[in-house]
């Protein structure tokens, strides 16, 4: 099986004060993994060591079988930050720029787009179902469309994973089941290892197949089936937390 994510050993601090201690995790193809963990717990630090935007104190990090600071296929990867759509909300582009502006490292020298970029594009807005928003402004649409946008804008280049930080902070349920739906295509259909932050504990472990709990600087490892939700709210935040479910 191909190992998307080879971490070992990995220890980090911004200062003095150790974010994971000697932590160890491996993310295999075709998984979909919750990243979960109270505020302040290093999840989105832990997406940027994993992409080698920041540097741990000791242990190691391997993407697709290369040691990240080596890693030259970036194209493979997607990752849409947690900031993504408050960046975006004055800038007067439309979807189909957003989108195709990251395929301007296929497009070579010349920098315009053939036919195969352009069926690419579409390709793209048809999967997360965008494609009659082509020329629409990007800030006029709703935060859950914007999120499908910039999904979009990583299937253009075939990732084989994509990294999420809090996709759906901001998002209301519609288009929470609407994104996870999504997410079940491009996982279990077109095989994209999937990996997103979030912190709806309940509902993350419901749609993953994996769930990485961050605290204390380490990660407890889980299968979803086998993660329960309550015991790991109460153990963090203790008894009286409730998990409110929603009614499908
Ligand atoms: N660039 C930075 N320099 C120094 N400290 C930082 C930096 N970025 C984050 N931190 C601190 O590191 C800790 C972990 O931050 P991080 O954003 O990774 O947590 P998180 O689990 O994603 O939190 P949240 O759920 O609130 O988004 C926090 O205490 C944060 O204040």
């Amino acid at each position: 099986m191909t190992e998307v994510v080879k971490i070992e050993k990995m220890t980090f601090g911004y200062d003095d004060t150790m974010l994971l201690t000697d932590v160890d995790l491996t993310i295999n193809q075709g998984q979909f993994w919750g990243i979960v963990g109270p505020n302040g717990s290093a999840k989105s630090t832990f997406l940027k060591l994993i992409l080698g935007l920041i540097k741990p104190n000791a242990g190691s990090c391997q993407l697709l079988g290369t040691p990240v600071h080596e890693f030259k296929q970036w194209s493979k990867i997607g990752y849409i930050p947690q900031n993504v759509r408050e960046f975006n909300m004055g800038f007067p582009a439309t979807v189909e720029e957003i989108v195709s502006a990251n395929l301007i490292s296929q497009m070579g020298i010349l920098k315009w787009m053939t036919e195969t970029h352009k069926n690419k594009l579409k390709e793209a807005l048809e999967i997360v179902g965008m494609q009659d928003y082509a020329k629409r402004q990007i800030g006029k649409l709703s935060g859950g469309q914007q999120q499908r946008v910039f999904i979009a804008r990583t299937l253009v280049n075939s990732p084989q994973v994509i990294f999420m930080d809090e996709p759906l902070v901001g998002v209301d349920f519609e288009s929470q089941e609407k994104f996870y739906a999504l997410m079940e295509k491009l996982n279990q259909k077109m095989g994209i290892t999937l990996v997103m932050v979030s912190h709806d504990v309940g509902v993350i472990s419901e749609r993953t197949s994996h769930i990485a709990c961050m605290g204390n600087g380490k990660i407890y490892v889980h299968d979803s089936q086998a993660f329960r939700p309550e015991e790991y709210l109460e153990s963090i935040y203790g008894e009286k937390t409730k998990i409110v479910h929603h009614n499908h």
